[in-house]
């Protein structure tokens, strides 16, 4: 559970998801956000980058924060399909989702270039959210928190602060399968994670930065996730397309 002095946060990932007929869907959550919500979580929404404009937009002043599910580590240049950490914020965003699993499968992205695109986000002024997480096989033959340990080791820029980054541990086999670690083994991979930032950053710093927890989280589990210890707020995937389930489990780390 999030100790005091951090907020809980609620993170949405659109991922590949979503068209203009989709933002009535966020318009829902930025309206139910302004009720009591609003002083006890904080949520950020990262649509694809076709609709971060509008969302930024449709959320001035709404206390909800956009932003995108990836960057470039260069501020411009001939990178044909890529955007800058700068357009991103030149679009509105507050924020970047930077190392998350299906970039690092996908686009073969390392740790080094995921800090690389963290301190990027860090010079335009964005929240950087950076994805950490083991894979199925990883986690069978023992190597979880080695792999968590090097990846954080690897992909957390030195300059991070708790203001500007927010850890996400998503274990990989937990993603969009249902399936999710027990509450034991949450616990302990957040506690693991808050002892090698106090270890990198000192106990003060490391107990101010959120740590959130990602893998198949539905309004059906969110309670039981985010209440376990150094668990401060959820990287929501599938169920961040709903506004109702969003909802849910926002109101689930309010509670
Ligand atoms: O970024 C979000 C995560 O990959 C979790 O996705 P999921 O909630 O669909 O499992």
């Amino acid at each position: 559970m999030s100790s005091p002095e951090r907020k809980p946060l609620i993170a949405g990932n659109w991922k590949m998801n979503g068209l203009g007929a989709s933002a009535p869907e966020f318009v829902r959550v930025v309206g139910a956000y302004m009720g009591p919500l609003r002083n006890s979580v904080d949520l950020m929404v990262f649509p694809p980058a076709t609709l971060l404009t509008s969302f930024a937009t449709s959320t001035r002043g709404a206390g909800v924060l956009v932003g995108a599910q990836d960057c470039h580590a260069e501020p411009f240049g001939p990178y044909t399909g890529d955007i800058s950490a700068e357009m991103i914020a030149d679009a509105g965003g507050k924020a970047v989702i930077v190392g998350h699993s299906e970039r690092r499968a996908c686009h073969g992205e390392t740790d080094a270039q995921a800090r690389a695109k963290a301190e990027a986000a860090l010079h335009a002024g964005l929240i950087a959210v950076i994805c950490i997480g083991e894979t199925e096989a990883e986690r069978k033959a023992g190597q979880a928190l080695e792999i968590v340990r090097s990846q954080l080791e690897g992909s957390l820029p030195d300059a991070a602060t708790p203001k500007t980054v927010v850890v996400a541990y998503e274990p990989v086999w937990a993603i969009g399968t249902g399936l999710t670690p027990t509450i034991d083994e949450v616990a302990e991979i957040h506690g693991f994670i808050r002892g090698e930032l106090a270890r990198r950053f000192g106990d003060e710093k490391a107990a101010a930065f959120r740590i959130l927890y990602g893998g198949s989280v539905k309004p059906g589990n969110a309670a039981e996730l985010l209440h376990v210890a150094d668990v401060d707020g959820a990287l929501v995937g599938g169920a961040s397309l709903k506004a109702d389930d969003f909802l849910a489990i926002a109101n689930a780390a309010a509670g």
